[in-house]
């Protein structure tokens, strides 16, 4: 079974939606999902030891930056064992602000450092998922499998 962990943080709500929208759909595909808050979960590089890839939700604080609670994940992600491994970005922004969900471009690049595959485009969500968010959620994440599935297959 194709195993996808999300990690997510989440201070209002928004963020936390889209995780389990996404998680919910790949579940009913017979994916298992293991999901963290991040800054309330323990997290350690093991949580990926036998998973087939991750994705990574944030928020955006402050002037586009990363939240708090994200700020020990971000740190340690470079110790993390990111060669080649799917990751997927998402989160909920608000286009209010300057910097439209700068958090997940920050979290994109360090995982890129970090040596990760990023086979889709960052999902940013305005605030709270409409039905047509939902669908792109849907989208993201269908995208996101096909390409984990075909690595699995390959190897
Ligand atoms: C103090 C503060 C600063 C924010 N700065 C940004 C920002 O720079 N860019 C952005 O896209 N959203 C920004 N936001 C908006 C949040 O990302 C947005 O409300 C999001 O829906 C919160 O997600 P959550 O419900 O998962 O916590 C900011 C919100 C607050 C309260």
């Amino acid at each position: 079974m194709i195993k996808i962990v999300i990690l997510y943080a989440s201070m209002t709500g928004n963020t936390e939606e889209i995780a389990e929208i996404i998680g919910t759909y790949l579940e009913k595909q017979n994916v298992k999902i293991e999901r963290y808050q991040i800054g309330y979960d323990k997290l350690e590089s093991t949580i990926l030891d036998d998973a087939d890839g991750m994705m990574i939700g944030t928020y955006t604080d402050g002037d586009g930056d990363i939240p708090f609670e994200a700020e020990d994940l971000y740190d340690d992600l470079a110790a993390w064992n990111l060669t080649d491994r799917p990751v997927g970005l998402f989160g909920s922004c608000d286009s209010w602000y300057d910097s439209y969900g700068g958090a997940i471009d920050t979290f994109a690049n360090i995982v890129k450092e970090c040596g990760a595959k990023l086979p889709v485009s960052n999902l940013k969500i305005e605030l709270s998922p409409e039905a047509e968010d939902i669908k792109k959620c849907h989208q993201f994440a269908s995208d996101f499998m096909y390409y984990v599935n075909k690595k699995t297959k390959d190897m």
